[in-house]
């Protein structure tokens, strides 16, 4: 069981409009609440998880330097392998106890982009690794689009208000291991205390607990998803645009106690992200004179930008 509200994506797309209602009014409360939901009835099926996870976990378990050999610095770690300890939390100098990959989006033929995205890393020694990890890809955005729908209601603003900045979106699938803890890690930690950089986030179930989200009373609360279920957070992008309505809350991935220090710990967190040119500009419909405009205007590509420097990925 889970310590966060749980909703159901069959509610909203249901024809019942006071289901459909009912979606919108539960996600939107939770994310001004706690930011994160676990929801049901997503597009991610148990065999997609299972291959993807067999693939990953093959993937990780590569020697070192093969692994290194996909690391793409030059892209600040937006495509391939990115090495364990390099990412730290924003405002922390230890490195996290982790190593990931990165999935980037592959847009469609006629998606008319300004900008344009690198092409993804292609894993020679695993022959299906690239193509389930796309597919889990594919059936992720699929699912945050509807998320973003039903935010879209709950903001006052048309339904497929995201759709345009979201589809084709500088998306990014990260499959992480979180390696056994060989030696007393001092302040380091599976990861750190952070907000997501992105609009959403999208988290199927870990392999191992770990996962504490930050009640607004400071308390950390252990976030499991139910079976079936995909935890659903809002990230900075989102809280900026909605002028802090609804909430990027802090997480943390903690280190397991030490009888468990020999076991990894597998994760797949999808992060949603528009296209880089949408303005995350606070939307109107969210200040008023309780609550002023909070932050400049910027573009997603901006503010991406920013943060990748500020958590060591890109060197400035
Ligand atoms: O590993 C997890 O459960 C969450 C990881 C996470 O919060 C992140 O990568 O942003
Ligand atoms: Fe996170």
């Amino acid at each position: 069981m889970t310590n966060i509200p749980s909703v159901d994506l069959a509610d909203f797309l249901s024809d019942d409009p006071v289901r459909k209602k009912k979606f919108i009014t539960e996600i939107g409360n939770a994310y001004e609440e706690i930011g994160f939901v676990s929801l049901k009835n997503h597009f991610l099926d148990d065999e997609l998880t299972e291959k993807l996870y067999d693939e990953v976990e093959k993937f990780f378990k590569l020697p070192t330097d093969v692994k290194k050999g996909y690391e793409r610095e030059d892209l600040g770690g937006q495509r391939g392998y990115v090495s364990f300890g390099k990412e730290h939390a924003k405002g922390k100098k230890e490195g996290d106890l982790k190593e990931f990959w990165h999935f980037g989006q592959e847009p469609a033929a006629d998606a008319n982009l300004t900008e344009e995205y690198p092409d993804n890393v292609q894993v020679k020694e695993l022959p299906h690794f690239n193509e389930v990890g796309m597919q889990a890809y594919r059936m992720l955005e699929k699912t945050g689009i509807y998320v973003l729908r039903a935010l879209a209601l709950y903001i006052g603003k048309q339904e497929n208000y995201f759709d345009h900045w979201a589809s084709n979106g500088n998306s990014i699938l990260r499959p992480i291991h979180y390696p056994p803890i060989t030696e007393e890690p001092d302040n380091a930690v599976r990861a750190g205390a952070h907000g997501d950089i992105n609009l959403i986030t999208l988290l199927m179930g870990a392999s191992a607990p770990g996962l504490q989200v930050k009640h607004k009373d400071g308390r950390w609360i252990d976030a499991i998803a139910g079976e079936d279920e995909l935890v659903i957070n809002v990230g900075d992008m989102l809280e900026r645009h909605t002028n802090n309505k609804l909430r990027s809350t802090i997480h943390r991935v903690v280190n397991p106690p030490r009888e468990l220090w020999h076991t990894s710990r597998y994760s797949i967190p999808f992060f949603m992200h528009p296209r880089s040119e949408m303005p995350l500009d606070c939307l109107e419909e969210c200040i008023d004179d309780n609550n002023p405009k909070q932050y400049d205007d910027i573009t997603a590509g901006e503010f991406l930008h920013q943060r990748l420097v500020e958590i060591g990925l890109i060197k400035k």
